[in-house]
């Protein structure tokens, strides 16, 4: 049992000497081996205490103390680029490219990202989040500086988990054939966020089993040997030994068919070997690979030992790497949980997640029904397309996908399952904002990218027991259908003892009031209910109605609500370009119900900052306070007594 571990309780206090003469990667570059691993150290101790209080990737940046290091030494950014793939792992290089004294901020409302962003920093090249971005932009950069005549170098920083997705392939298909400049490093510590899958990653880490080898082997020698003169000659240098036949067949292989030079694999907490290959990889022309072998959570025993969990983490106390303990279930585990049941009594259940397991709850599926669970790596667009084709043979697959990478799979919902009219069921965690993440893992566009899809049905939850009840809805439906709920704890509801179906297109209402209407949805729904209560006790009367579906709407009560008070009022935690708010005024004009005044709350044109999600929800007018603020204000003329609360910032 975890202690419930107080996260104000754990206080900054970090000896470091050496960082503190580190204000640009020059500094750096007058360091000797010793002392840079003198400040590898102190900076180990700094992400430590630091993530302890603010959260965040924690494994994966004790893992690149080194690499980044070693990379700042050799290369001159800014001049030179380094683009980081994902970018969770750039907590070194923010450390020591000016950003060490504003280090303590990071992840808090208006202190530094925990990824790289332009606008912060010249010394990010390319801004990032999600993941196999790194070796396209790279190639775009090598090729303007082509273009231009620059000689500067731009190196990808990519792990072994975001090299499984397509893109990253892509980008190597093209750059083998541009032959431009461009270094590509590639950190492999054998995980994505849970252990790492797929053929690629068995390849990469030479676990191919002596019998494949030995296979390999003799049909080689037998190809060689039939090429007249030279064959018989390479045969002989292969069966040297067989440490060389392996550091030739395996991953330089793939990548020298790419047209890539591959150095490696070389140890990546050896800051002598790093220093001294790249150095290498800088005189050489061409695309080159760099294949370089780290420890996930290096340096921290909890990490070490259990790197998904401290892959992202919360606050935790640096002593024991505990967490705080919730009280509440996630809205995750609630649907993993009742995934599992579902697929007890429905064997056309099957499950499917690109590299989020965990994250998305289906490492509980897994367990149970390992058979009927597929975990495709970072390939959000493959996945969608495979369960189009388990659906199409009769199977209802379960995309469980966070809101933000589900948008790499647009047109494979469009073109794949909608048109097809496919029964392939998405649960999409994490929509809305989920907080210190922020702007590139918002989920704050999915209603208004599927609303618009023929065929699709879409839904959010108010609460965690409403989740189970559209998940049971989901797998009853023909054809596509999502559902989207938010990050973090339910609103701590009890769940009915068995999930039933929903009529689809059917609110509920869950109050009365005739001085105005609020038709919310999903996670906005409770803020809704609590704004009501706060306007009642101000004698303003409102109608909160939880909407429920997105698509189709229940345009017959919201109409009858809409006509009945002189103002309706949408909320939503999404973009409200095309949103919820949207669906509902186009429905009620073309009805004819559009009532005298309509405000529609949600998400404004601009991308929302990190920070933590209540000050977020409070930035943006979207927790009770801000609701009962808003409809104060439309409803200030004809209530001339109720007095105007402060308008806030990012409004
Ligand atoms: C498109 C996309 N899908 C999923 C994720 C979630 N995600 C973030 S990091 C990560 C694993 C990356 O593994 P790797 O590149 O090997 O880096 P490591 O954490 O091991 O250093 C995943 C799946 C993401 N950021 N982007
Ligand atoms: C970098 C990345 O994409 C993931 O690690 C993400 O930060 C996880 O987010 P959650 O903490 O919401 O699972
Ligand atoms: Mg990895």
């Amino acid at each position: 049992m975890e202690r419930n571990f107080d996260p104000k309780q754990v206080s900054i206090k970090i000896d470091t000497p050496l960082l503190q003469t580190i204000d640009s990667p020059a500094d750096l570059k007058r360091l000797s081996i010793k002392e840079l691993e003198t400040l590898a150290e102190e900076i180990r101790r700094v992400i430590i205490q630091t993530t302890a209080c603010t959260g965040g990737h924690v494994a994966p940046n004790l893992g690149v103390v080194e690499l980044t290091l070693a990379l700042h030494y050799v290369f001159d950014a800014p001049t030179d680029r380094i683009v980081w793939d994902v970018g969770h792992q750039c907590y070194t290089h923010k450390l020591v490219t000016g950003r060490r004294d504003r280090f303590h901020t990071l992840r808090q409302w208006q202190g530094i990202s925990g990824f790289p962003k332009r606008d912060e920093s010249h010394y990010d090249a390319f801004g990032a989040g999600h993941a196999s971005t790194s070796i396209s932009a790279a190639l775009g950069m090598a090729s303007a500086k082509h273009l231009k005549g620059c000689p500067s170098r731009i190196i990808a920083v990519i792990g072994d988990g975001s090299m499984t997705g397509g893109m990253a392939f892509e980008a190597l298909n093209h750059a083998g054939d541009l032959g431009r400049d461009l270094i590509v490093v590639l950190n492999d510590n054998e995980m994505s966020i849970s252990p790492n899958v797929g053929a690629l990653s068995s390849f990469l880490s030479r676990k191919l089993s002596s019998r494949t080898v030995m296979s390999l082997k003799r049909e080689v020698e037998n190809t060689l040997k039939a090429i007249p003169g030279v064959g018989s000659n390479i045969v002989q240098l292969l069966k040297k030994s067989e440490e060389s036949f392996l550091s030739f067949f395996t991953p330089g292989m793939l990548f020298q068919a790419l047209r890539f030079q591959y150095i490696g694999p070389i140890k990546g907490h050896r800051l002598d070997r790093l220093i001294e290959t790249f150095k290498t990889a800088k005189s050489l022309k061409g695309p080159v690979l760099i294949h370089v072998g780290t420890v996930k959570g290096k340096g921290y025993e909890p990490a070490e030992r259990d790197p998904a969990r401290f892959h992202g983490i919360g606050c935790f106390d640096p002593k024991t790497g505990e967490t705080r303990k919730e009280n509440v279930p996630s809205y995750t585990a609630v649907f993993g949980r009742c995934l599992t049941e579902l697929a007890e009594k429905d064997p056309r259940i099957v499950a499917i997640t690109a590299a989020m397991p965990q994250g998305t709850g289906l490492d509980v599926f897994a367990q149970v029904y390992p058979k009927r669970f597929f975990d495709v790596g970072i390939a959000e667009q493959h996945a969608v397309t495979f369960a189009a084709g388990l659906a199409a043979e009769g199977y209802r697959p379960v995309v469980a996908v966070y809101s933000t990478f589900l948008q790499r799979a647009y047109d494979q919902i469009v073109h794949d399952v909608c048109l097809q009219k496919l029964p392939v069921i998405f649960a999409m965690d994490r929509g809305g904002l989920v907080g210190e993440d922020g702007p590139t893992h918002h989920g704050v566009f999915d209603m208004a990218y599927l609303r618009h899809i023929p065929n699709m049905v879409v839904m959010a939850p108010k609460d965690e027991n409403e989740l189970r009840h559209m998940l049971k809805t989901a797998v009853l439906q023909q054809g596509p259908i999502a559902l989207r709920y938010p990050r973090g704890q339910g609103v701590g509801v009890p769940l009915d003892p068995e999930p039933h179906a929903l009529p689809i297109g059917v609110a509920e209402l869950l109050r009365e009031g005739d001085h105005v209407t609020l038709v919310a949805v999903g996670a906005m729904v409770m803020e809704a209910v609590a704004a009501a209560e706060i306007l009642a006790r101000e004698g303003i009367e409102a109608t909160v109605i939880n909407a429920r579906f997105v698509k189709p709407l229940d345009v017959h009560l919201i109409g009858q609500w809409a006509s009945k008070t002189p103002l309706l009022v949408t909320v939503e935690e999404n973009v409200r370009q095309g949103g919820f708010g949207s669906a509902v005024l186009e429905a009620l004009s073309e009805e004819g119900l559009l009532p005298r005044r309509v405000l529609r709350l949600g998400i404004p044109d601009t991308f929302i900052p990190h920070g933590h999600l209540k000050k977020l929800r409070r930035e943006l007018g979207l927790d009770a306070e801000g609701i009962a603020h808003s409809v104060r204000h439309a409803l200030v003329a004809t209530l001339p007594a109720i007095h105007e609360a402060p308008v806030r910032a990012i409004r």
